[in-house]
């Protein structure tokens, strides 16, 4: 696999408008010398005066579907490999009657020589859940389409890039295969993966189909293997037909539910894969299911196989929880303080709602001596992965937060989640799936967890009580001026 030195020229100004606006969101921490690293105590303001707690804040959209895009490539980044899971695979085939063939290794693939080098070269010794069912599906012949959902992680890209591997004809010099990502900063890292997946294939070559490429008029690919994001793809089979279209042998739609966060990705990928011949293998995937993906996915695939990861089950049982009252915000940073003073804490995670009261907590305990990370949306994504990637080697000891980083990421010596402020949604219900996730963090690989819960209003009283009864879980009270109380809960 080789990319030509041209097809990466790309003209960052250029790149960048095509990537997601998250990266975009001028750093005000970096202005305060704090983001991306470990807070610096002295750089700190003090903020004496009391406040209100945080009301929930009105995002928009466009926000989440950056937020979305967002969270996908900090997954990427900081994972290292396969997401564990004991989940069940569920399989609805076009043909019912034909035999349903699932491997358990990548010999039985029978793939080319020089792709199971690949293969072994990325480490790879047994296909995951999704791949050994996913991968014969893929790689049979006459071509079958497939709409696959399962979790971040399980190793979707590294299928379908095999597949793309293995269909083209290193002898045909122009595009075979399309692979749509919704952002450019996602296709770039797909593209990695074909490039390490191909190293020992050299003759099979890939080109990013991004803003800033720029190609000259008239002139054909050459390349295989096509990436990247729609609106530019778009133009280069219809606009500018760089790409014959009629020429494509599979079409991969990947990160389906980030794409369906943006009306105009929908409208052009539909467009693009109207272009393609009948016989064109169809492939799309998607982490999540919801009814809208499905609608997309069904416009996108016709005559699917469709296999989906059932999920695993998230449960609060090995995880104690409590809730602290107070009064004000600076009121649960004393309630934190005591809770610091009374138990040894490992490691521990604590989510603000918004990024200031982050901030000026971070900056609070930082003062009192803590080794403390902070974490939030606005920072750069390579900016968040190194972040928790200083956290995962202990070199602070609590990680302040907002939501961005509630998912996925697993430090396994997380001994206490405190939602400094509950989770609420936009309307300011109770959000439980971000409870469960949050305090999920802890409480991981069999352990006990602990989860304590500031509250410092009737509002934020009734959210935990609602949170309360829709986990029917009781949530004990904690009184941390009680130092033996305190010691207690650690026990
Ligand atoms: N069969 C395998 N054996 C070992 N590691 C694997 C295997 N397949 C994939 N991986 C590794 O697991 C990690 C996740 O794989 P991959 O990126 O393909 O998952 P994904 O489902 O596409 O995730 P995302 O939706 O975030 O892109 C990667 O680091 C990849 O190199």
């Amino acid at each position: 696999m080789a990319t030509d030195s041209w097809a990466l020229a790309v003209d960052e100004q250029e790149a960048a408008a095509d990537s997601i606006s998250t990266l975009q969101i001028k750093d005000t921490l970096e202005e305060n010398g704090t983001a991306g690293s470990a807070v610096n105590k002295t750089e700190q303001s003090s903020t004496a005066a009391k406040s209100e707690p945080d009301a929930p804040t009105k995002t928009t959209d466009e926000d989440e579907k950056d937020d979305k895009a967002a969270q996908s490539l900090l997954n990427k980044l900081i994972r290292s490999n396969l997401v564990n899971t004991t989940h069940q695979v569920e399989v609805l085939q076009r043909d019912p009657n034909s035999p349903l063939y699932s491997v358990k290794s990548f010999e039985e693939l029978r793939l080319k020589p020089q792709l199971l080098q690949g293969v072994y070269a990325l480490g790879f010794n047994r296909p995951s859940k999704i791949q050994e069912t996913a991968l014969p599906m893929m790689l049979a012949e006459p071509p079958q389409n497939l709409i696959a959902q399962s979790q971040s992680g399980t190793g979707k890209t590294a299928a379908f890039v095999l597949a793309m591997l293995s269909h083209v004809d290193p002898n045909k010099k122009y595009p075979q295969c399309l692979c749509v990502s919704p952002t450019y900063e996602l296709a770039l890292q797909t593209g990695k993966v074909i490039e390490q997946m191909g190293k020992h294939y050299p003759e099979v070559q890939l080109v990013y189909a991004i803003r800033g490429n720029k190609l000259q008029r008239g002139m054909k690919l050459q390349e295989q293997i096509v990436i990247g994001t729609p609106g530019t793809m778009l133009d280069w089979c219809i606009k500018f037909k760089f790409i014959d279209p009629k020429m494509i042998k599979v079409f991969v739609l990947d990160e389906a539910d980030v794409m369906i966060a943006t009306q105009g990705h929908q409208d052009q990928s539909i467009r693009i894969q109207r272009t393609l011949p009948k016989d064109c293998q169809m492939l799309l995937f998607s982490a999540t299911f919801e009814e809208s993906v499905w609608n997309f996915a069904k416009r996108i695939v016709p005559d699917p196989n469709i296999i989906k990861l059932k999920r695993e089950e998230e449960t609060l049982d090995t995880i104690k929880q409590y809730y602290v009252q107070c009064n004000s915000k600076e009121e649960k940073f004393q309630a934190l303080c005591n809770i610091y003073g009374a138990i040894t804490i490992a490691q521990a995670m604590v989510f603000c709602h918004t990024r200031k009261t982050a901030g000026w907590l971070a900056g609070e305990l930082s003062r009192e001596g803590h080794q403390v990370a902070l974490l939030s949306g606005e920072m750069q994504v390579e900016q968040r992965a190194a972040v928790i990637d200083r956290f995962r080697d202990g070199k602070e000891k609590v990680l302040v937060t907002t939501n961005v980083c509630a998912r996925g990421i697993d430090v396994e010596q997380v001994s206490v989640v405190i939602n400094f402020d509950l989770p609420v949604d936009r309307e300011g219900n109770p959000d439980n799936e971000t409870y469960l996730h949050r305090i999920g963090r802890t409480g991981r690989f069999g352990k006990r967890g602990l989860a304590i819960n500031m509250v410092d209003s009737k509002f934020a009283m009734n959210v935990l009580t609602r949170i309360q009864e829709h986990f029917n879980k009781k949530i004990e009270k904690l009184d941390t001026d009680d130092l033996d109380e305190i010691e207690k809960i650690s026990s």
